[in-house]
């Protein structure tokens, strides 16, 4: 069967304006779950990604709340990786590091899990998108606050023009531009 292409992608990808709130232009994701032969292919790009690009082994996959963890743990499965969820605060139990942030539509607070990320283990964090980069970057101080090294970060969507891979301290692979 034919590699479904980038373009393809896109295609399934909707934009709702003046969501969640006026003046965003929402780039809705949830058409693509209604053809599980583009989700497998998005995996397996990913996947491709990490196997071609990050040199050690990844330990633990991170995603973020809540559309990381649709991709994080299918991913992290095909890696041979741990998922470690991160929350929006209050989400979860035991004891939790902090970080605040800024994104794209407003400020958030997120958290994860103290045993999570053990010093010294190899971190991919993923997302559905990248606006402004605040979301990314607090996952990543979270990881660092742990001792973990962030290898890279992944996104489905990236939003060049708000800049957000510019914020960030590691590799961004984005698989679309939109
Ligand atoms: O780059 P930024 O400006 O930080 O924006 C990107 C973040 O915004 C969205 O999540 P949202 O906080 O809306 O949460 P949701 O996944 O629960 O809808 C998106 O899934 C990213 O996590
Ligand atoms: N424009 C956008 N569309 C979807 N998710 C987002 N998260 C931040 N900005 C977004």
């Amino acid at each position: 069967m034919a590699k479904i292409t980038l373009d393809e992608i896109r295609q399934l990808l909707r934009v709702v304006p003046d969501f969640p709130t006026k003046g965003i232009q929402f780039c809705d994701i949830f058409p693509l779950f209604q053809r599980p032969d583009v989700i497998e292919a998005i995996i397996d790009r990913l996947v491709d990604h990490v196997r071609t690009q990050v040199k050690t082994p990844v330990d633990v996959v991170v995603g973020l709340d809540a559309r990381g963890f649709l991709f994080g743990p299918m991913l992290a499965i095909r890696l041979g990786a741990a998922f470690a969820p991160v929350r929006k605060q209050g989400k979860l139990p035991g004891q939790t590091t902090q970080a605040r942030y800024s994104k794209e539509y407003g400020e958030d607070v997120f958290e994860m899990q103290s045993d999570a990320v053990q010093p010294g283990q190899c971190v991919v964090i993923i997302d559905d998108l990248i606006a402004t980069g605040g979301s990314a970057k607090a996952a990543e101080d979270l990881v660092k606050q742990q001792g973990g090294i962030v290898a890279t970060y992944l996104f489905l969507i990236e939003l060049p023009e708000l800049g957000g891979s510019k914020v960030l301290n590691s590799p961004v692979f984005s698989l679309l531009e939109f």
